[in-house]
């Protein structure tokens, strides 16, 4: 399969590319992104022959309809990552919490959020290229949280590939923090900025896209990409969980193959929620994906209103942090997909140009055939989070707790639906201490010790052992300073 651009062809790029170029130089014409040609077709049989695969089974056969040029060998070694999840054989459980409602938890590797689902057989895939090809990357990731952690883990001490990995000092909860300060690993470089996560995802944008940089960089014999989901090599990833987790149901007996289901998804830079739109569009019996945002609601104004509007837009620092976004990267494949190149390179230059875009009343209704959306508030989230755990015995995090809101107001409740949990209670501790008891805690390690007993949970090693760690990473700079300090590391 080969990948196309959103925003056309600078006639000095090729048309198309495969998928190891897509993944290895990830901006396309004009700050575009790469998508795939066409979507393989799945089909209801591809649900029937997978109704009983394991996750790895179904992977592996769900990329081999993409037909990337990528070795068997090198897929089958980057799926086996999967086996370091909490349980092998079911990476992503997906729960009954009340009538209706379930929950996918994408969160059971080795860094407690969704990112690992991507990010650890990205690391293989990326790093193999790297050396059958004899060459060196920089692998650019910038996070508001989740993506930092997964993206060092997932690179650490690989062959051919080193990591600079930008995050909002002060935007990020501390466990999150701790998973990036105390990476000790000679290729990876943690950089704090004063900023928050846009400043991050626009550096990382600009330099992606920066020829004088990447001859900088080829002076020192490396290489440019990125490991956040501006990546097609992150975003095939995220197809398969939402077919698992449909699979799951029909196993369940809660579905009847064939029957919709409503995709809630928590969004910020929307990767997750345009892996369910790509499922959708290969076969997955949808109704409808639902975004939830917390206070950075840009989406849901999107959604709601057709208006993608940033002026006079501060972004808020909110007990969701990995959605603290603004500029959000997906929505454009929706907007390719949906209205094709020539208007996505209008509507994203509008946004670059005047800070806004408006789709007309057709496009947005368009829009709206497939998603609806709604925010929710931190008091809200840690309501949704008390009474969850109180009535339903369930222990969810605050980007969790924001869907169950959308659900509430977006959803038909005779449909079910599947939630995406994005992030292990244990990352956002403060939080949750507070919804559940109304505690105040000013570490997160009591916080975590506090819902451990309440919950009756185990914090797993992971998370406690970063609170004795050393902390090695202690770069923070402004936001001018970044080409400097990365060129620094290379
Ligand atoms: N929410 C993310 C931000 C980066 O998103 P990505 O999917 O493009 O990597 C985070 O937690 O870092």
């Amino acid at each position: 399969m080969n990948f196309i651009q959103t925003r056309g062809i600078d006639p000095s790029k090729p048309k198309t590319v495969t998928f190891s170029q897509a993944i290895l130089d990830p901006i396309a014409s004009y700050g575009g992104l790469y998508v795939p040609e066409k979507l393989p077709e799945l089909g209801q049989a591809f649900l029937d022959k997978h109704l009983n695969s394991s996750y790895k089974v179904l992977a592996k056969d769900m990329l081999d309809a993409f037909d990337i040029d990528i070795e068997s060998e090198v897929i089958d070694e980057a799926l086996n990552l999967y086996d370091k999840f909490d349980d092998a054989a079911n990476p992503v459980p997906v729960v009954k919490v009340k009538e209706n409602l379930y929950v996918s938890e994408l969160y059971h590797g080795p860094t407690r959020a969704f990112k690992d689902m991507a990010l650890q057989p990205f690391g293989i895939v990326l790093s193999s290229i790297a050396q059958k090809k004899n060459e060196n990357y920089l692998i650019l990731a910038a996070t508001s949280g989740d993506t930092g952690p997964a993206a060092l883990e997932t690179f650490k001490n690989r062959a051919n590939v080193r990591v600079a990995c930008l995050y909002p000092d002060g935007g990020t909860s501390d466990v999150q923090r701790l998973q990036m300060v105390t990476e000790d690993a000679q290729n990876l470089k943690v950089i704090g900025i004063n900023g928050v996560f846009d400043d991050a995802q626009s550096a990382l944008k600009r330099l992606l896209a920066s020829s004088e940089f990447k001859s900088a960089l080829s002076e020192k014999n490396t290489k440019l990409s990125a490991a956040n989901s501006v990546n097609f090599g992150r975003i095939i990833f995220q197809i398969i969980y939402h077919i698992h987790s449909y699979l799951e149901l029909v196993r369940q007996n809660a579905i009847e193959m064939g029957e919709k289901v409503y995709l809630n998804v928590p969004s910020g830079n929307f990767g997750n929620a345009l892996g369910g739109y790509y499922a959708w569009k290969m076969g997955l019996p949808v109704e409808k994906i639902i975004i939830s945002s917390n206070e950075n609601n840009v989406l849901t104004r999107l959604i709601k209103t057709g208006k993608y509007d940033l002026n006079g837009c501060d972004v808020v620092n909110t007990t969701s942090p990995a959605m603290d976004i603004l500029k959000s990267s997906n929505v454009e494949r929706i907007l390719f997909d949906m209205f094709g190149e020539v208007r996505t390179k209008e509507l994203m230059q509008d946004l670059e140009e005047k800070n806004v875009y408006e789709l007309t009343a057709d496009e947005l209704a368009t829009l709206r055939t497939c998603f609806d959306a709604d925010f929710c508030n931190g008091d809200e989230g840690k309501a949704y989070i008390k009474d969850t755990f109180e009535n339903d015995n369930y222990l969810m995090d605050p980007h969790t707790a924001t869907c169950f809101k959308s659900y509430e107001t977006c959803s038909d409740p005779k449909i079910k639906s599947i939630i995406y949990s994005t992030a292990e209670w244990t990352k956002f501790s403060p939080v949750i201490a507070n919804a559940l008891t109304g505690e105040v805690d000013a570490e997160d390690i009591i916080a975590l010790e506090s819902i451990s007993n309440t919950a009756k949970l185990a914090i797993p090693a992971m998370v406690k052992e970063l609170f004795t760690k050393e902390i090695v990473q202690k770069t923070i700079i402004n936001k001018e300073d970044i080409e400097k300090e990365i060129l620094d590391f290379i």
